[in-house]
């Protein structure tokens, strides 16, 4: 008999979502799988990797640069993918976070294409929302302006969402039942043929909701249970209008849809608008003052997402901005030689950028 097929988890979310995150958290609570984790960044440095592997534990990380997982010019995908294979005897389930700024009907594609569809099966694909986010406007509805940039990610944040099986509802601390409805309702408009929706407390998942799903499995595995809904989260707030789709069973052909070649170009290669860059600093950093800096300059320039580290006083600084909302965090167990930040954004001025870290740190930038 031929061996099992891996299982492998897609996970997607715009740029800033909590795709990190939740996956650190996941690595944490899930000991007993051994987990392989692929992470394809926008920009040319993985700085999630260098979180992720910080958590330890028995994942391995694997970083694909440059935000072109599974296209055809993409050269790691598939030799990371077999090589995964050759060693199959270690590894329970593959995790793939695809960068904010791609769809994931590429990598889908690719694991139900002729390489890999006898020794990988697509388990479910995930979504992670930024639901504070998604609350405010930020993915282009009605209270938006008319600014490029706000129609861009409206309509990657609604692809995203109709790719996948599952919404994660995060950034939820501090949201009320109210606030919850109304971004479940809000989902379900946008991406009515999801399966779930759930909701992630403290950035965390729920395993047995989110691993071993058997989502895109054929007939053979037409009635599977997988786990009392009691138990899923968000469900007992609010009967969903058709409970088909949440009556924990997964039955054949559901989710066996294919995805076309329309919905593979990368985001961003149609819409050339969105950068990423490195900028970079050999001096040591104050927390306060380079966050407020990153506030600054994620307010007067079009810049989305900026993470990164910077060598500081008794430590090593971590950068993570979304948008408008800085973190500065210092890690006193690790040390940087030198201060790297991502940006990325939509028509962003490196130049601009530069001089103003320089205004607002009095450190050289370059
Ligand atoms: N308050 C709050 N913040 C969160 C939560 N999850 C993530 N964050 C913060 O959101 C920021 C972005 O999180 P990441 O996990 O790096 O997001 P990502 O989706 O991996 O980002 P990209 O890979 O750049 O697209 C970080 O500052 C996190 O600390 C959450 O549940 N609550």
């Amino acid at each position: 008999m031929s061996a099992p097929r891996i299982p492998v988890t897609v996970v997607t979310g715009f740029l800033g979502a909590g795709k990190t995150t939740l996956l650190s958290n996941l690595i944490r609570d899930s000991k007993q799988r051994r987990l392989a984790i692929l992470v394809n960044e926008f920009g040319e440095v993985s700085i999630d990797g260098a979180l992720l592997r910080g958590e330890g534990g028995g994942a391995e990380i694997h970083d694909l640069s440059n935000g072109l997982v599974a296209y055809d010019d993409d050269a790691d995908f598939l030799p990371t993918m077999q090589a995964l294979w050759q060693r199959r005897s270690v590894i329970d389930h593959v995790l793939i976070e695809t960068s904010g700024l791609a769809l994931p009907s590429a990598v889908m594609e690719q694991l139900q294409g002729e390489a890999l569809a006898p020794y990988f099966v697509l388990d479910a694909t995930l979504a992670v929302v930024d639901t504070p986010l998604l609350l405010d406007g930020g993915f282009g509805q009605a209270s938006s302006d008319e600014r490029a940039v706000d129609a861009s990610v409206a309509e990657l944040f609604e692809l995203q969402l109709a790719n996948a099986d599952i919404v994660v509802l995060n950034k939820i601390d501090g949201l009320d039942d109210d606030a919850l409805l109304s971004a479940e309702a809000r989902v379900r408009e946008l991406a009515p043929s999801i399966r779930f929706i759930e909701l992630a407390y403290d950035a965390k998942l729920d395993t047995r909701l989110t691993l071993g799903l058997h989502l895109h499995e054929p007939a053979n595995t037409a009635h599977r249970h997988y786990g009392p809904m009691a138990t899923m989260p968000g469900l007992a707030m609010r009967p969903l209008a058709n409970q088909v789709l949440l009556d924990g069973h997964s039955h054949s052909g559901l989710g066996a849809h294919s995805h076309g070649l329309a919905t593979h170009k990368h985001f961003h290669e149609q819409d050339p608008g969105w950068q990423s860059f490195m900028i970079r600093s050999k001096e040591t950093q104050h927390p306060d003052t380079l966050r407020d800096a990153v506030a600054a300059l994620a307010r007067s320039e079009p810049i989305l997402r900026v993470k990164g580290f910077a060598p500081t006083e008794g430590g090593r600084l971590l950068i993570q901005a979304v948008r408008n909302r800085v973190e500065a965090r210092v890690d006193e167990t690790a040390s940087a030689k030198q201060a790297q930040l991502v940006f990325i954004g939509y028509h962003p001025s490196r130049p601009r950028l530069v001089e103003q870290l320089r205004e607002l740190t009095g450190t050289i930038w370059h």
